[in-house]
């Protein structure tokens, strides 16, 4: 079921178009991904689901609620990660969550929200003297303090460690698993495949698809490539009368062998039937990152 429906949103900031025309909707329970490159209108599509930013046209909907029309009661059921949000140095962080559990009407209990952030045993460290993973942590606790349902999360671990990247990507998983629909803004391929149950792909303020991570990666190419260096010789041909198979190259001691849907397990039980130990075998699909090439012409990272 939707619980979000964003319809032909259009923003401009003076005569720069950010957002062209913008329509997903997210359903309830998902982690939905918008995932662009800088300055693709990312953050303008969801300022506008907030209430934060007033769209030119279009329509915005959050649990039926209108974000401008029904600000106040919007502010009880949506969380707000901020990109770079900044506390001031001196709150500490258990000051800092009482404020912001003072503004809503069924807030979390912070003990147990600052627990589950592995932040219990800083709730006296002033905001000026945690690390940036534990800021972090504390503006994604923020987010959470009113039990939100839906909670938006802006360039989540944009300055972090892998580490501590690794350990958010964890904890916003538990975050969904307890039932809250998070909306992911991101230029991080890995972090949109890893997160993501459906992203839109957003380039030039326009939507340029809407799927899985896997069917982003499927419309691109189904194909796989295997690689391993066999135990014995043996001829191509072995492999070139499996249907799965499409192409054997060498490349030196390796093989490398293209196809399609159930590759590895035909290539497999072909080596094995013929004694042949496959070493340092491998898979090999398209990326997101691919997908997202072919999808917009161009690499995130320009
Ligand atoms: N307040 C503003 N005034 C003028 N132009 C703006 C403003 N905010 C954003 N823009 C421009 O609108 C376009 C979309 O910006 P937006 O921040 O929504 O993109 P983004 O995809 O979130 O990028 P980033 O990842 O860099 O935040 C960009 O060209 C940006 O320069």
């Amino acid at each position: 079921m939707a619980i979000i429906e964003v319809k032909d949103l259009v923003k401009h900031y003076g005569t720069q178009k950010a957002v062209d025309g913008v329509s997903f909707t997210v359903d309830e329970g998902e982690i939905f991904g918008i995932l662009g490159p800088n300055g693709a209108g990312k953050t303008t599509t969801v300022e506008c689901t907030e209430g934060l930013r007033t769209p030119d046209s279009g329509t915005v909907s959050v649990m039926g609620l209108d974000p401008h029309r029904d600000a106040k009661e919007l502010k009880q059921v949506l969380g707000i990660q901020l990109q770079e949000s900044r506390l001031p140095d001196r709150l500490r962080v258990g000051e800092a969550l009482d404020l912001y559990r003072s503004f809503y009407r069924n807030p979390a209990d912070p003990a147990k929200l600052i627990d589950s952030l592995g932040l219990g045993a800083r709730v006296k460290t002033p905001y000026g003297k945690l690390s940036g993973g534990q800021q972090q942590r504390l503006s994604i606790a923020l987010a959470l303090i009113g039990n939100p349902r839906v909670a938006v999360l802006d360039e989540l671990t944009t300055g972090l460690d892998p580490q501590a990247r690794r350990d958010t990507w964890e904890l916003i998983e538990q975050v969904r698993d307890s039932g809250v629909t998070i909306i992911l803004v991101t230029h991080f391929m890995d972090e949109a495949e890893r997160l993501c149950d459906r992203l839109a792909v957003i380039d030039s303020g326009k939507v340029v698809a809407v799927d899985t991570p896997a069917g982003l990666t499927a419309r691109v190419s189904a194909e796989q490539r295997v690689r391993f260096r066999p135990s014995a010789e043996f001829a191509d041909a072995l492999l070139l009368d499996l249907p799965e198979v499409a192409a054997v190259e060498r490349n030196g001691a390796q093989v490398i062998v293209s196809g399609s849907e159930n590759l590895l397990q035909a290539v497999a039980s072909v080596l094995a039937r013929n004694q042949i130990v496959a070493a340092d075998l491998r898979v090999e699909q398209v990326s997101l990152d691919d997908a997202f090439v072919a999808l917009t012409g161009k690499s995130i990272e320009n």
